[in-house]
């Protein structure tokens, strides 16, 4: 196997906890809390604002046109697919525009967000992508995962629309280029250079548990 495909299985603890986790599940099943699924719409649109920022860090470190045309690629799909998503259920929810320019970041998705930048400000370009691949490879799997678990009551489900997207191939095709990239990225490291690798991709399998989390208690900030 690949490097860049066993780094889900050394994150697989975390992982799996995350698709197993009562947010992904209940969404699955269409019985979770609109209420919770509107706070993480929210947080989500705030967090994709930076998600897209890491994809401009990388293109400062690419030098080749293919990987400035994924990355140029990634960062569209962000603002037109993924944002897609959030428009339907915003209108949904009735959510207005001045709503969302209103909305803080919960205190863990600044902390989630601000790990991303600064691993991309201090990192190269194989440890900028790291830190943004569990981002889409876990979505894509959890959702591809959820449509198939769930696909008798798919139709009924409040959830449809965003359990199809990242189930989708579209979702699927816009990082797939991932795989080989990172591969290539890594050819000539050393092992300890590679660990580290490993290391940004598992932190970033376990903010992604962490903003389920977040999300189910709708956690703006500590708790006393
Ligand atoms: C928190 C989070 N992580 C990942 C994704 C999928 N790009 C997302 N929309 N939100």
């Amino acid at each position: 196997m690949s490097f860049s495909r066993s780094l889900k299985e050394k994150a697989i603890k975390v992982w799996e906890d995350g698709y197993n986790h009562p947010f992904v599940q209940e969404l699955g099943a269409g019985t979770l809390d609109k209420e919770k699924f509107k706070f993480y719409l929210l947080q989500d649109y705030l967090y994709l604002l930076e998600y897209a920022k890491v994809f401009a860090m990388a293109m400062v470190k690419a030098d080749d046109e293919k990987m400035l045309s994924n990355l140029s690629s990634i960062t569209k799909s962000i603002f037109v697919d993924e944002m897609e998503v959030h428009r339907i259920y915003m209108k949904e929810f009735g959510i207005t525009e001045d709503e969302v320019a209103n909305v803080k970041a919960s205190l863990f998705n600044r902390t989630y967000t601000a790990n991303m930048l600064a691993t991309a400000q201090k990192g190269d370009l194989a440890e900028t992508l790291a830190t943004v691949f569990p981002c889409a490879w876990t979505y894509c799997d959890y959702g591809k995962r959820l449509k198939e678990q769930y696909k008798n009551n798919l139709e009924d489900n409040f959830y449809k629309s965003w359990i199809e997207t990242y189930a989708g191939y579209e979702f699927e095709e816009s990082f797939e280029w991932f795989y080989d990239a990172i591969d290539e990225l890594v050819k000539n490291k050393t092992d300890k250079e590679k660990r580290k690798i490993e290391e940004i991709f598992i932190s970033s399998v376990e903010f992604e548990y962490m903003f389920w989390e977040m999300a189910y208690n709708k956690e703006m900030s500590y708790k006393k």
